[in-house]
């Protein structure tokens, strides 16, 4: 099923993720409504805080045909550089906002995935920089928050007017 995805400033958003203790029937159905509704956002990630689920469980797909989705339950994201490289984001809670943020471009994501297994890897470029992002929607921290008062701002206003044309088109 589609779930609907919460609109920055939502204060909904801000909700701290508590971990998944036993992955149930329900999660794993909230699994595959998260992978369907980030396939129709046109995202390459979502963290079950943008469809107000507050648990610690993100959904990636950066495949080309998009049939290769990828889980995390309990994430644990670890920076392997120093140095941090911009790069253009977007998100699916602040549509047509892209604004560039800087991140450590090669991290270790230690996580599970659906069914329970360890995962434990180095990954670097846009995997990298989406797994930061996801993990911070866990920690109730938004990519606009990195940028200017007036570009948060901006994209308030923004928001709005996109709600309400895809409100209109209801
Ligand atoms: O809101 C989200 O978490 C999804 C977000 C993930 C993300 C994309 C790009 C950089 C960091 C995090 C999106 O999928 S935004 C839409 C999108 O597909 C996209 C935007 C910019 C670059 C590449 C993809
Ligand atoms: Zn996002």
């Amino acid at each position: 099923a589609l779930l609907p995805i919460l609109n920055y400033p939502d204060p909904r958003l801000r909700t701290i993720a508590t971990p998944v203790k036993k992955i149930t029937d329900d999660i794993k159905t909230l699994i595959t409504d998260m992978i369907d509704t980030m396939y129709d956002a046109q995202g390459i990630g979502l963290a079950a805080s943008q469809v107000d689920q507050h648990i610690q469980l993100i959904v990636m797909d950066l495949s080309e045909d998009k049939d290769t989705p990828m889980v995390f339950i309990n994430p644990k994201v670890t920076p392997l550089v120093e140095e941090k490289q911009p790069y253009e984001e977007g998100c699916l809670s602040v549509p047509d906002v892209y604004d560039k943020v800087d991140r450590p471009n090669k991290v270790r994501i230690e996580a599970l995935d659906e069914n329970g297994k360890e995962i434990d890897k180095e990954v670097e470029g846009l995997l990298a920089v989406c797994i930061q992002h996801e993990m911070d929607h866990l920690n109730g921290v938004i990519f606009v928050d990195y940028l200017s008062k007036l570009k948060q701002t901006r994209a308030r206003d923004k928001v709005r007017k996109v709600i309400k044309i895809r409100e209109k088109q209801e």
